[in-house]
């Protein structure tokens, strides 16, 4: 995938790479400790019973209650989307033998500062003072190499489970980004880069394996901090630890619980633009615990390289100018690996009202 692997070539990220074995630490460091962000959730709020929206794709308002989630949180669970649970548990599968290697064994497959795959801290660390409690793999075409460095004997199985996960997880997007367009009143035909079939089969992926040790110090510590993901939309598989939250406004952070067999989808930044607003990318965050390693497997999907994505024509008018200028997703990687956050406002046509 050129596109991708280029998007860091002038924008290099440069994390800590010599890290500290997290599973080794009975204390947190200073350098892992954030101010005390104290948990401060929704649980006090009037509206705490409130919880991210759990939709069944083979329901016939599907469509419907996709436009409220996304309008709404910006993020939703699906059931009954198609991807066997089999599948689920062979990428956890890799995802818990990758992350249990020895420290030495997973530097070999290293991210590098203007690279996209490979293993490493968050490339958001860059942007805080303070480190995060996880470590990452980042999978963008072929994680063959990597693989072969990590497992020389059978990095091949592997190589398969991505690979399966992978196509599993195109059909899916496939199916979401009907179901999405249509909710905002979009046909396949309306989008000319939907494809000859109309099935996104051209859109491009990263796959990005997470894992959040065991912490000693929980209350203290970010598994990943906050922040808003460059895609369309985000497919993501959590074991069954929590530690995932949403950010509403007006509500605060809410816990997205695991359900088993279900997979939460983000709204990203590149949908944020199409949508002119309408649909906005959702703030999230990961916490950590004292008790279990948790394990989280996003699989990242934005347009097709070198499709400039725009405000649809559909959803602007003389009532509702276009508020954002048209990027690709390289471009638009380029800008939020150098404003991070700000990213959405420097390619913002007209300031909020
Ligand atoms: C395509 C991508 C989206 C991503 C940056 C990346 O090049 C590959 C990793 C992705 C990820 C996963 C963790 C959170 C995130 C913000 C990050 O630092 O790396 C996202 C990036 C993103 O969506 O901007
Ligand atoms: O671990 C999670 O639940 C979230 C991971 C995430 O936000 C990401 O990979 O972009
Ligand atoms: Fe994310």
């Amino acid at each position: 995938m050129p596109s991708l692997s280029e998007a860091y070539r002038s924008h290099p990220v440069h994390v800590q790479h010599k890290h500290p074995d997290l599973n080794s630490l009975q204390e947190l460091p200073e350098s892992y400790t954030w101010t005390h962000h104290g948990h401060d959730d929704h649980t006090n709020s009037p509206a705490s019973n409130e919880s991210v929206p759990v939709i069944d794709l083979n329901d016939p308002n599907a469509s419907k209650l996709i436009h409220h989630a996304c309008t709404t949180w910006g993020a939703y669970q699906v059931l009954n989307h198609g991807i066997p649970m089999s599948l689920l548990q062979d990428i956890q599968w890799v995802g818990e033998t990758l992350f249990s290697l020895p420290s030495h064994q997973k530097h070999k497959a290293a991210r590098s500062p203007d690279g996209v795959d490979g293993y490493g801290l968050a490339r958001i660390s860059s942007f805080f003072p303070k480190l995060m409690w996880s470590e990452g793999f980042t999978i963008v075409g072929s994680p063959l190499e990597h693989f072969r460095q990590l497992w020389p004997q059978d990095y091949d199985k592997y190589c398969d489970f991505v690979m399966q996960y992978d196509e599993a997880m195109k059909k899916l997007v496939g199916k979401l980004m009907l179901l999405m367009l249509d909710s905002l009143g979009i046909t396949k035909e309306d989008l000319k880069w939907a494809g000859s079939k109309g099935q996104f089969e051209k859109t491009c992926a990263a796959l990005q394996l997470n894992s959040y040790p065991t912490c000693p110090d929980p209350d203290r510590a970010m598994g990943l901090a906050a922040h808003t993901d460059s895609t369309l939309l985000t497919i993501l598989y959590q074991n069954n630890i929590s530690g995932l939250q949403v950010h509403r406004k007006g509500v605060g952070w809410v816990t997205v619980p695991p359900l088993s067999g279900g997979l939460v989808i983000n709204v990203g930044d590149l949908l944020h633009i199409l949508s002119n607003g309408l649909y906005p990318s959702v703030l999230h965050r990961v916490l950590v615990n004292r008790i279990q390693r948790r394990l989280s497997v996003a699989y990242l999907c934005g347009p097709p390289p070198n499709v400039e994505i725009c405000p649809h024509a559909k959803l602007v008018g003389p009532n509702k100018p276009p508020l954002y200028k048209a990027v690709t997703w390289n471009e638009y990687l380029g800008t939020k690996a150098k404003h991070f956050n700000k990213a959405l406002s420097t390619v913002r046509l007209c300031a909020p009202s």
